[in-house]
């Protein structure tokens, strides 16, 4: 497991990183969100050691991360990295043999991922003519090349397609799913959502939530009812106990004082006329992430 302890950062005399701590655990894949500025690419590279911190700690299983373990770090960072005019598989195997594969392990290894990744028929062009999307997907296969110990990703899924989303989420996993610990930033909360075991909010440089979705749901997010009835429903707010939070015709969401309050809704719904739907609202990870970081 790696651990962030109390982390601070300034940039001159701006404190942009402050007291954060959150761990990435061992075959969890956990998705680091916040809007922009909110110290996500700094944290990473930090992590990385290619920037420098103020106070706090990296510990690893408990103990100060060390170079060689970082050395080991598959790290896809934001500003990318890779060489335009070098044919993909080139540079994936060398990016393999410099952490120390042979010859052979190397070329293996990196067609076997860019298999997976779908990339295998531009194996031999050059970085610079490939689409975006699929220079993304070279990215991610540089970052895996090495058999990494930890994965960092800064924005790996941004450009990508549904099906690349798809095709890289599943080789993340399978790599996750490894025991590997997976800390990847996005601001597609869809993309997150879907794919994420834990996930870290950051706001203005502060962990505002940190947990599984269940979890933070449980923390943050107000319980919502929604009822969907054949007529109108605009008599609900006049039910005691009730706030309507959007209303649309047959379409109501309220939070209730309690589950009689909530009940009593649909008592006189059903006196009313046909329910087509009456149950608690599953919030998505957007609503969560508005309510944690306003
Ligand atoms: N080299 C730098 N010098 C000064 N300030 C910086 C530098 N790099 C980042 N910052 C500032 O640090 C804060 C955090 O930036 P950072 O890039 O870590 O955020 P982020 O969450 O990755 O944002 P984004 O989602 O937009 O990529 C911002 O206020 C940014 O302006």
């Amino acid at each position: 497991m790696i651990s962030v302890r109390d982390l601070n950062k300034s940039y001159g005399g701006t404190h942009v990183l402050h007291d954060l701590s959150f761990d990435i655990k061992p075959g969890l894949m956990t998705g680091f969100v916040g809007g922009n500025g909110a110290g996500k690419t700094t944290t990473m590279r930090i992590l990385l050691g290619v920037l420098s911190h103020d106070s706090g700690e990296i510990l690893v299983h408990g103990s100060p991360i060390t170079a060689a373990y970082r050395a080991g770090i598959g790290y896809m960072p934001e500003e990318r990295g890779l060489y335009p005019k070098m044919p993909v598989i080139d540079q994936l195997v060398y990016l393999a043999r410099l952490h120390g594969s042979s010859a052979k392990a190397a070329k293996a290894r990196a067609t076997d991922l860019l298999e997976r990744l779908d990339l295998n028929h531009r194996a031999k062009d050059k970085l610079e003519e490939l689409s975006l999307g699929n220079q993304q997907r070279a990215q991610v296969a540089a970052a895996l090349v090495h058999e990494p110990n930890a994965l960092v990703l800064d924005e790996p899924f941004s450009g990508l397609d549904p099906h690349a989303v798809d095709t890289t989420l599943q080789v993340l996993r399978e790599t996750a799913d490894t025991g590997v610990p997976v800390l990847f930033s996005s601001h597609q909360l869809d993309v997150v959502e879907r794919l994420c075991d834990e996930l870290v909010i950051l706001a203005d440089g502060r962990v505002v939530a940190n947990g599984t979705r269940q979890e933070l749901i449980e923390q943050h997010a107000e319980t919502e009812w929604e009822l969907i009835a054949g007529t109108d429903t605009g008599w609900v707010r006049s039910m005691s106990g009730v706030d309507v939070t959007s209303f649309d015709g047959g379409h109501v969401r309220f939070r209730a004082a309690d589950a009689e309050a909530a009940n009593a809704v649909l008592r006189e719904a059903s006196a009313r006329g046909t329910v087509t739907r009456f149950g608690t609202v599953r919030h998505s990870l957007h609503e969560i992430f508005t309510e944690v970081t306003r």
